[in-house]
């Protein structure tokens, strides 16, 4: 059945009620394949009071998981890694349990406690102590095996920071390259993803930015402008930045077929329940959202200092939509801001 066309209205208001829970600025770009429906509420700066800009670039979050689970899933298309294959095979010694798959990792199953956790239990002090840090893969991994493990492999879903960044160390041990040349060879170049960059440690965003401000714990205290900082606490389960043209085109490419072989692509679509909302589910690399007018989106969110992203398409990729705020850590906004993929896909206000 045809979509409904999307409802720039609905579109708009979930944005200025975005604006009302907190953030400075928020904006969504759709992507129809002929057509673009851009809105933007507020601001990009709020020092000099600039718009936003759907060709704005942005730090994307943990949508780089989706880059990073692309990239794996071609070396398995190669025959260069198995995913039902222990880690154990391609990084001997690096895990602290030689039943962790490459499966277990892409899809959240691994068992692998998140460092993040203690990382930022505080949000403002956690952000100041990592923001200039430059961490190695090993580092973060030992912060995350210092825990116990959350559940025996295979077993449970649990999302885990640590399982993408051990994705990508295993990415550039069978690759003999980096993670940055990988997206550069297989996503970003073949895509023409000109607002598209992996610049870990660099902490600048280059070009035209929106800047991002995070929403502190105490309520009331001022945004903290948190736009430069090197993500290396992520590396590659959320250092990626992008636009929301390029994510949309991305998107687009990914479940229309064009990056990862049909077969493999359909297991990344094999889900299971995220939450108990009975409407959120991960696959690999990729959730699954069930919008109230029935239709499955497929894509991922994204959370770092100062940036909140859903950036979500169609199983055809036919429609995509990417939305973003320039705040973080504030429940309501993100929430809020989900709002506009039930109007860009649903053509209706949110229920
Ligand atoms: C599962 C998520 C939500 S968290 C995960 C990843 N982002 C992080 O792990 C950063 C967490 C701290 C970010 C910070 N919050 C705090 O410090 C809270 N004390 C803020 O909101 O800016 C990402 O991105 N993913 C999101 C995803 O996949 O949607």
């Amino acid at each position: 059945a045809p979509l409904p066309a999307p409802d720039p209205d609905g579109v708009g208001d979930a944005l200025k009620r975005t604006l009302a829970a907190g953030a400075p600025g928020a904006m969504t770009r759709v992507d129809d394949g002929r057509t673009t429906l851009s809105r933007t509420a507020g601001v990009s700066d709020t020092a000099t009071g600039a718009g936003m800009d759907t060709d704005g670039r942005f730090r994307i979050g943990s949508v780089t998981k989706t880059f990073s689970t692309v990239v794996l899933m071609q070396l398995v298309a190669e025959g260069a890694v198995d995913p039902d294959a222990p880690v154990e095979r391609y990084l001997p010694g690096v895990l602290p349990d030689t039943r962790i798959t490459v499966r277990h990792l892409l899809s959240h199953r691994s068992g692998l406690w998140d460092y993040s956790n203690d990382m930022f239990a505080r949000t403002v002090p956690g952000f100041e102590a990592v923001r200039d840090r430059v961490f190695t893969v090993r580092e973060l991994i030992d912060l995350a095996t210092a825990h116990p493990a959350t559940a025996v492999p295979g077993t449970t879903y649990q999302y885990s920071n640590t399982n993408f960044v051990v994705i990508g160390a295993l990415i550039e041990k069978v690759t003999g390259r980096t993670v940055r040349e990988e997206y550069e060879r297989r996503i970003i170049d073949p895509l023409d993803l000109r607002n598209t960059a992996y610049v870990h440690p660099e902490t600048s965003i280059s070009g035209k930015r929106i800047r991002g401000y995070l929403t502190p714990d105490e309520a009331g205290a001022p945004l903290v402008d948190s736009t430069e900082q090197t993500v290396s606490w992520a590396q590659s389960a959320g250092a990626v930045i992008s636009s929301p043209g390029d994510l949309d085109r991305f998107m687009s490419a990914l479940l229309g077929g064009r990056l990862v072989r049909a077969d493999l692509l359909e297991r990344m679509l094999e889900m299971t329940p995220s939450d108990g909302s009975g409407v959120r589910f991960y696959g690999l690399g990729l959730r699954r959202r069930d919008l109230s007018c029935g239709i499955p989106v497929y894509g991922h969110t994204g959370t770092v200092q100062g940036y909140y992203t859903y950036s979500f398409t169609t199983r055809d990729g036919r429609r995509s939509v990417t939305s973003v705020a320039n705040t973080s850590n504030n429940g309501t906004a993100n929430t809020v801001l989900g709002d506009t993929l039930e109007a860009a896909f649903c053509g209706k206000r949110a229920t």
